[in-house]
This record gives structure tokens, sequence and C-alpha cells, in this order.
């Protein structure tokens, strides 16, 4: 790995200096859009202002036969809506990079698109050499095109092996933003027995055990994600970087979409995917902190202003580290509220 001075070098002469910090961006969710059906992508200008992210899409569910028109509608898409003016983030999903499309895809983003794309979302990346690859890869064209601020790097954690390399993902580039899981080709990955894109699966369960009476006996749905949620959020937190829910696939199931969200909300994401317009309000309610939930925060960081003692609210003992995780939900609430008037008025800032 880097070392810590050499981590922030630029990778190539003449590139912008890799970022410090990252940008501090609401990310509640990543609305996908297929960029080459011009009808979809004509309403993207009323779509944006409802959303914090749009991702152009060129990787799976474009056909292969239409990649090169999902490159130049993504380009097209980058020059009709003004992403900046409306504080909405342009995302670009390329192809993976053992794919025949991805080269042509970076250099044609980078050339035509390099100062209005925030994010680069790279698929099955397997380990921190692919990270090291795009990293160097786009170093070299943001310096041939003048881009002005390094483009970011968000990696889709959808394979065996780089749900084993995560750490390492995590920390592989100052470019690094965040780690998407993707259930499907993780489960395709890991032979896992499901054709659904995320959420619960009815036959992964506990149960008690048998009765002397021979009742019926008891048995819990469990959630197949836990392990990987977990793996994947220590990481990203370790290095300072977000982590994301991917897809839910149930279109038909907005419930158990809420559910899926919430569960990656509780575990510590910042936002999910959004595949279809009736996806986006559910994000936005799941990916915004409860405002009853936020009130309460504000009570613990009041009851204990320089963040250290213990205090009694509403019964429950609040200390240090819960003025951390108030801390948390606060910080989380007030980024929101400076983007969406809505939770500014909810959350009364
Ligand atoms: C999934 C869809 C193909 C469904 O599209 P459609 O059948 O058109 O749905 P509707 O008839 O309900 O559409 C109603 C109107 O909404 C428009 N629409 C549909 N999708 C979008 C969208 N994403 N953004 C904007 N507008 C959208 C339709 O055009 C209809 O408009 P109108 O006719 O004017 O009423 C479609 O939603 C879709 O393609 N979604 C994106 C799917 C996608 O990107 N999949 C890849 C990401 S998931 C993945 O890759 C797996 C992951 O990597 C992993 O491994 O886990
Ligand atoms: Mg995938």
């Amino acid at each position: 790995m880097k070392t810590a001075r050499g981590f922030f070098k630029p990778l190539a002469i003449g590139a912008p200096a890799p970022w410090r910090e990252l940008p501090a961006r609401v990310e509640r969710m990543i609305h996908f859009v297929p960029p080459h059906l011009d009808k979809v992508r004509a309403k993207v200008g009323e779509i944006a202002p409802t959303v914090d992210v749009i991702l152009a899409n060129l990787e799976d569910a474009i056909p292969a036969d239409a990649k090169g028109a999902a490159l130049a509608g993504t380009i097209a898409l980058s020059r009709e809506v003004d992403f900046k003016a409306l504080g909405v983030g342009l995302w670009v999903r390329i192809n993976c990079l053992n794919s025949p499309w991805h080269l042509d895809e970076v250099a044609t983003l980078v050339e035509k698109a390099g100062d209005r794309i925030d994010v680069i979302m790279v698929p099955k990346v397997e380990g921190p050499w692919d990270i090291f690859y795009i990293d160097q890869l786009l170093a070299s064209l943001e310096a041939k095109h003048g881009v002005t601020r390094p483009i970011l790097l968000h990696a889709i954690l959808e394979t065996a092996e780089g749900v084993m390399n995560v750490e390492q993902i995590a920390g592989a580039s100052p470019r690094m933003q965040g780690i998407s899981l993707g259930p499907a080709d993780l489960a395709a990955s890991r032979a896992m027995k499901t054709t659904r894109v995320g959420g619960g699966h009815p036959g992964y369960r506990v149960i008690e055990d048998p009765h002397a009476d021979g009742s019926a006996r008891a048995s819990v749905q469990q959630d197949l994600w836990h392990y990987t949620f977990a793996k994947m959020v220590d990481a990203c937190a370790a290095h300072g970087i977000k982590p994301f829910y991917g897809p839910f696939g149930a279109i038909d199931d907005p419930v158990a979409c809420e559910q899926q969200f919430r569960n990656a909300f509780l575990m510590g994401c910042a936002g999910a995917w959004s595949l279809h317009p009736s996806q986006i309000a559910i994000a936005k309610q799941v990916f915004s902190p409860d405002p009853a939930e936020v009130a309460f925060a504000k009570r613990i960081l009041e009851a204990m202003p320089d963040g250290s003692g213990v205090a009694m609210i509403d019964g429950k003992m609040q200390d240090d580290a819960t003025w951390k995780q108030a801390k948390v939900m606060v910080d989380c609430a007030r980024q929101i509220a400076a983007k969406d008037a809505e939770y500014a008025a909810l959350y009364g800032f």
C-alpha cells in the first residue's frame, strides 16, 4: 500500500491535486437512469430536482449493442442538465475493468464531461489493484484534458473476492468516495441460491426446538446481508468514505424496499440506489433521519454541552458515547436541511 506521504501525491504531472477531505454532499438516493433511452433521458431535467444524485448507467441493464448509445447519451445528459446549479451529483457507472468498453468510456467521459462528472462508479471491484488502475488512468486523462478537480470513485461490492478485500479497496485511493453493496452479482459470485435482487428470503430462517406435544415450531426469517453490510460499513467508516446499499429489484414491493433500505440506514449506510421513480421517495424518507429522533438527539447535545459526563433523558442514560451518536444524527440532519427545505422545516433548523 502507499506511504502516508505518498497517499495524496498526484499520479500524473498536471493532474488536479487529490481531495484531502471529501466534498460534503447529501446522497440519500443514487437514481439510476438508462442514458440510451431518449424518452427516459428527456425526463431527467424534471426528476433531477427531486433526487440527490443522478447516475447514468452504462453497465448491467444496458444491452451490449447499446453501450455506445448509452455513452453518447451520458455526454448529452451532462450538457442538457445543469446538475451543479441544482446541487445534484452526476455519477456514471462504467462497465467493468475487464470489459471491452470501459477504456473508451473513461477516456470519453473525462475528455467530454470531466468537469461535470462527480463520481465514476466501478462495478465488480475485486481488490485495491482495480482502484490503483482506474486512479492512475483518471489522473493521466484529467491532466491531458485540464480537468480542474479529481473525479471521485465509488466501488460496487459484488464479488466474494471484493468482500474479502473490502478494507483495502476502501483505503486504496484519496479518490474513494464510497462503496455500494451489489446483492445480485454478489449472490451469483457466492453461489447463493436466490434470484432476488436484495431483501430477505423466506427460506433463510432459524427455528425453535421440537415441542413435546408436537405443536408447530416457530421460526423467524433472518437477514441474508447482515455480515456483508457490517464488513462494508466498518471498512468505509475506518477510511472515512460512505457505505451505500445498492439495488432493490422488487419494484412491485415498496414495503420490502423500505425495510431493506431501513436495515441499511440503521447499519450506517448513507443512501441507496433508486432504480425506479417509485423508489426515490422511499430512499428520501428512510435516509433522512426521523425528525423525532433528531429532536431527541438535540436534547442529548443540549444536556451535555461539552460532550462529556452523564445525564438521564426520559429514563435513558446518556454519556460521552451517546453524545457522539447524537452528533452523528444531528450533523446528518443539518446537512440534509441545508439542501432540502422540507426537512429543514421538519428538523427545525
Ligand atoms: C426496471 C425498469 C425497466 C422498469 O421500467 P418500466 O417498465 O418503464 O416501468 P414503469 O412502466 O413503471 O415506468 C413508469 C414511468 O417511469 C419511467 N421510468 C422507469 N424507470 C425510470 C428511471 N429509472 N428513471 C426515470 N424514469 C423511469 C418510465 O419510462 C415510465 O415513464 P412514462 O412512460 O412517461 O410514464 C426501469 O425502471 C429501469 O430500467 N430502471 C433501471 C434499472 C437499472 O438500472 N438496473 C441496473 C442497476 S441494478 C444492478 O445492476 C445490479 C447490481 O449491480 C448488483 O449486482 O446487485
Ligand atoms: Mg452488479
